[in-house]
């Protein structure tokens, strides 16, 4: 994710490679592959690159959050912006571990920000201002749009919006496993559907129908299409949808209980 944040960034021309510092713990090896890549700063001394920074970005896996924490919070102070894209971990149990008022700020972006295309949503933890909020907001708009949500609404969002590119690599998936099946040459069938998916999210941006008037659209009577979408409804592709996406959601909730949670009578 730290990487699609940054190529985006980069592309976008919103900072210069050299004002991206990275660090990881061990791999070095990815480090110089980012360095080559898009031209930015790597360390691996967190508190080389932290005395620098005015925003930090934490974007390891949710599972080590505390000892990340445990190992920077030394060198971040109030006076920094600290993001968050992890899914799961709340403002307030980032502002426990870090044990100073620095504002956190949770933010759920998607990989397409590789691309410019990020449907990021930003949360703010208790001791941001306005301020943070807009430069974080200015951030993440380079890299696709941005709206400010309830810190509540972010596991749901996640499902939907974090999680939600990958639902549509898999239908791709299956749609180019088709092509073997129906006999088609491989490049010519992957572009007609890329372009064929690109259309319908057009005509969904555009138009004023609904999803189902526009499938109703394509369907004709006694046609393909009926013939294609009967499977769908018998084998109840949308019931399985909704549950995708109930579980992911649910998912997001878990961890939270299971990395998240602030002993009690902690003072904040
Ligand atoms: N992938 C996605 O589509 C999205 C992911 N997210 C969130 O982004 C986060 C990262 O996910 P993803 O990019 O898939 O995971 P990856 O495992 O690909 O990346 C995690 C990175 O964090 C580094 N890391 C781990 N611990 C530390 C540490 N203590 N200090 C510095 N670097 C550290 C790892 O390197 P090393 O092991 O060498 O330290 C690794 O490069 C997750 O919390 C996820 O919830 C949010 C939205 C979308
Ligand atoms: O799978 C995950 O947990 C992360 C969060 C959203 C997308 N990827």
């Amino acid at each position: 994710m730290a990487e699609a944040i940054i190529s985006g960034l980069i592309q976008q021309k919103k900072m210069l490679p050299k004002n991206i510092y990275v660090t990881n713990r061990q791999n070095e090896a990815r480090l110089l592959e980012l360095k080559e890549k898009y031209g930015v700063q790597v360390s691996s001394s967190n508190e080389q690159v932290l005395a620098e920074a005015d925003i930090v970005i934490l974007a390891m896996k949710p599972a080590g959050v505390q000892e990340a924490i445990k190992t920077i919070r030394s060198y971040t102070s109030e006076n920094q912006l600290i993001l968050s894209v992890l899914a799961g971990i709340t403002t307030d149990y980032i502002s426990y571990l870090l044990g100073h008022k620095a504002p956190v700020i949770r933010v759920m972006p998607n990989t397409s920000a590789a691309v410019g295309s990020s449907a990021t949503v930003i949360s703010p933890g208790i001791y941001v201002s306005d301020k943070h909020l807009a430069v974080t907001e200015s951030l993440f708009k380079a890299v696709g749009t941005v709206k400010q949500v309830l810190e509540k609404d972010v596991d749901s969002i996640t499902a939907i919006a974090g999680s939600g590119p990958a639902y549509m690599y898999y239908l791709v998936e299956g749609m180019f496993h088709s092509l073997e099946e129906l006999h088609l040459e491989q490049e010519l069938g992957r572009e007609l559907i890329l372009q064929t998916i690109q259309g319908a999210i057009d005509l969904l941006k555009s138009s004023n129908q609904t999803p189902k008037e526009l499938y109703l659209n394509v369907k004709s009577p006694g046609g393909t299409t009926e013939a294609g979408l009967n499977v769908l409804e018998n084998k109840r592709f949308q019931e399985i949808i909704i549950e995708c996406i109930k579980q992911a959601a649910e998912r997001s909730r878990e961890i939270t209980k299971e990395m998240s949670t602030i002993p009690e009578n902690t003072l904040r």
